[in-house]
């Protein structure tokens, strides 16, 4: 009996089943058609939300670009009340400090939960070097987005960049409504391109500073050609010489010794000789580009000019040459010193020398400024672990073979490393069609977001000691 019902039932249901599937069907289509519909609608919004956002944070980084702060007459007005409006528009703190008149330096303060604990300094320039106009294949101050997305202009990669995604970081962040436990500033210094004396020097050195309480800072690196971000824990020092060559002017058929021009290639000749030396230690692999000393002629002045040119029969009496030499941190000073006093610009040649940059690679207390660039630094730490989370990798840790104002900070003792989020590009820093690509300027926002998580999320160590470090 129940054998017979069974298949009776069965049969029932399978009646119902076929006569409701097109319902079903029609019904199902209905829902997951719906659901589409309305998840498309959904990702189209947040899609076009992310466009919008993203077109908003590059007109900013524009904008910012077009202020041409190009020495030797920068706009550090309009900078600085660029500078203001994001802060207002952003909810930070700001101040205007001027240690030099009309080199202003705007200071922003995101307040942390714990005043307490030593703060974060975000550091960059306001200023850019000068760039040759009609070398460029578009003004370098229209900050012109090309159809890749790359954007030109004078201080895309050094420095305004850095400065533009650390705000938009910190936009993000108070967006999503985090509180840093530690308070993080932000500086905006001038005149770094030109060594920073009335900048980051003056602010280092200021009580202003002082009050700060910073216990570690950032400031830029340079970019990479691969996909891994560079680091960098100490500087080479710059030494900016300039030598004067003098002799017996005379007849430009002449052949004699001692003129200003024999004197000062002579001594060029023995220049480009180290230059020589110390690139072939790069080109050979045995030493990396920060750990030799760089010389490079960066002028040459003499002859006797007329509205028609150069006197081409005359010998001059004075001539003069310009040298960048960045000395590496373990270069022994001394010997360089002597060097330029017996071999370079010796009396005997007739030759006199003047620096107007001088720096050795030791701190006030006869110390290496480098800051520990491994696992035992927690800063470090910090910084490769928040990279890692943006998705990032961090390159080896380098000597910067440039200079920063980082210098300043760490010669007080204040630890910090160079970085700049910025990969995938050729370095253009100083050079024609400076660029970034508006891609990696976005990424480089959610480095930045996570590394100021970790740096203002640090909790004090608890003994005492290791918290007055840290
Ligand atoms: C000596 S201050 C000049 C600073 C500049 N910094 C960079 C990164 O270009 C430089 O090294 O030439
Ligand atoms: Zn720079
Ligand atoms: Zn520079």
């Amino acid at each position: 009996m129940e054998n017979k019902m069974y298949p009776r039932r069965s049969r029932r249901l399978f009646f119902f089943s076929w006569s409701f599937l097109p319902v079903l069907v029609a019904l199902a289509v209905l829902f997951i058609s719906t659901a589409a519909v309305l998840s498309y609608g959904t990702n189209k919004r947040g899609e076009e939300e992310e466009e919008e956002e993203h077109a908003a944070v590059l007109r900013r980084f524009r904008h910012y670009l077009q202020i041409n702060t190009a020495h030797p007459s920068p706009d550090y007005k309009s900078a600085v009340e660029f500078l203001l409006s994001q802060a207002s528009e952003i909810g930070l703190d700001s101040r205007v400090l001027e240690f030099v008149e009309g080199k202003p330096l705007v200071l922003l303060t995101w307040k942390g939960k714990d005043p307490t604990i030593s703060s974060i300094l975000l550091n960059s320039h306001t200023d850019v070097v000068p760039a040759e106009r009609e070398k460029w294949l578009h003004d370098p101050f229209a900050a012109v987005q090309d159809a890749e997305g790359n954007i030109f202009a004078r201080g895309a990669q050094d420095m305004k960049c850095v400065s533009m995604q650390y705000l938009e970081a910190i936009r993000n962040l108070k967006s999503k409504s985090f509180q840093p436990l530690r308070t993080l500033h932000l500086s905006f210094v001038p005149d770094e391109e030109v060594g920073g004396i009335d900048g980051a020097g003056k602010f280092v050195s200021s009580p202003e500073f002082q009050k700060l309480n910073i216990g570690f800072s950032l400031d830029e690196g340079i970019i990479s050609l691969g996909d891994t971000y560079r680091v960098f824990n100490g500087e080479r020092s710059p030494w900016w010489l300039k030598i004067k060559a003098t002799g017996a002017p005379g007849h430009g058929s002449k052949l004699y010794d001692g003129s200003a021009l024999e004197n000062l290639l002579k001594s060029l000749e023995l220049i480009n000789k180290f230059r020589e030396e110390q690139f072939n230690l790069v080109k050979s692999g045995e030493k990396a580009e920060a750990e030799v000393t760089s010389i490079n002629c960066v002028y040459l002045k003499a002859g006797t000019p007329t509205p028609m040119g150069f006197v081409m029969n005359l010998q001059p009496s004075e001539a003069e040459a310009g040298f960048d030499i960045r000395v590496a941190p373990q270069e022994d000073v001394k010997e360089l010193q002597r060097i330029l006093d017996e071999e370079w610009a010796p009396a005997s040649r007739n030759l006199t020398y003047t620096f107007s940059l001088k720096e050795n690679p030791l701190d006030k207390d006869g110390q290496l400024a480098l800051t520990v660039g491994d696992d035992s630094n927690p800063w470090f730490v910090l910084l490769k672990e928040a990279v890692a989370k943006a998705g990032g990798k961090l390159d080896k840790v380098e000597i910067f073979p440039a200079v920063t104002d980082l210098r300043y900070v760490r010669h007080v003792g204040i630890p910090g490393f160079g970085f700049s989020p910025l990969a995938n590009t050729p370095l253009l820093a100083h050079g024609h069609n400076e660029f970034l690509n508006a891609g990696e300027f976005l990424k480089g926002i959610g480095v930045y977001e996570e590394i100021i998580k970790a740096y203002t999320s640090f909790p004090p160590p608890a003994d005492s000691e290791t918290r007055a470090e840290l």
